[in-house]
């Protein structure tokens, strides 16, 4: 499935204010998007429009060419989205939390034990698969979550600080499998205060907290 989201003239007010208006992007396979711009600029308030949470105030969101609320079951098939909150169910165990991922995502191929092992091996949970989430530690819930990106098979990530509460080593492993997956020809739009060390952004959305915006 091709990568094809673009944002149209984009605005988003907040308490009577405007966060951003006439914002105009297009993320497209092999791209890779940073969301940046001081705390309270409007990152979060952009990628819940993005994923189809928030009605834009004014424009629209279009996922390959069509408006996202007429989009939306492609839309969701094709994207892994972390947010803010983990997404993780602190009741379950985290084998149980991506068993539950896998349920939920029908239309994944890779619905197996082992693909869920698997993807707790990549991001360091082994030995903690049968520990209910809510006794891990922050980064580990973190963790949690991030194995839906090894364990589901969508090209577009949107990712809003990711890097929250992981270590150094983490924060290694997951820069280089987002740029891996972009690379592959998958596409990822990430807000973090966070610079990435090794990896070339190919768009840049800055929000300047003032209503203005630039697009890279
Ligand atoms: N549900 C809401 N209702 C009303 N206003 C909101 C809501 N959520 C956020 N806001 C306001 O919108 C503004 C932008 O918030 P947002 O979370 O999008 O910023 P951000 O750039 O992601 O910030 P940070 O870097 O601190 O995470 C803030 O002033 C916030 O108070």
């Amino acid at each position: 499935m091709r990568v094809q989201l673009e944002g149209r003239q984009l605005g988003c007010e907040r308490d009577e204010r405007w966060l951003f208006q006439a914002l105009e992007f297009s993320i497209e396979d092999g791209d890779l998007c940073r969301v940046e711009g001081p705390n309270g600029s409007g990152k979060t308030s952009l990628i819940k429009m993005l994923t189809g949470q928030l009605e834009p105030s004014e424009g629209a969101v279009l996922w390959q060419g069509k408006p996202l609320p007429k989009a939306r079951a492609a839309f969701h098939g094709a994207l892994v989205y972390s947010g803010h909150l983990s997404g993780v169910k602190e009741a379950l165990t985290p084998l149980e939390n991506l068993s539950w991922y896998q349920a939920i995502g029908i239309d994944d191929d890779a619905r197996s034990v082992a693909a869920c092992w698997q993807a707790l091996d990549a991001v360091g949970l082994k030995g903690f698969e049968d520990i209910p989430v809510a006794q891990l530690s922050a980064g580990q819930r973190r963790r949690v979550g991030l194995a839906r990106l090894h364990l589901l098979n969508r090209p577009l990530w949107i990712l809003d600080e990711p890097f929250t509460a992981i270590d150094r080593e983490g924060v290694a492993a997951l820069e280089h499998l987002v740029a891996e997956h972009c690379h592959k020809g998958g596409a990822a739009i990430v807000t973090t205060h966070h610079a990435f060390s090794s990896v070339a952004f190919t768009r840049r959305i800055g929000l300047d907290g003032h209503g203005g915006h630039h697009v890279l």
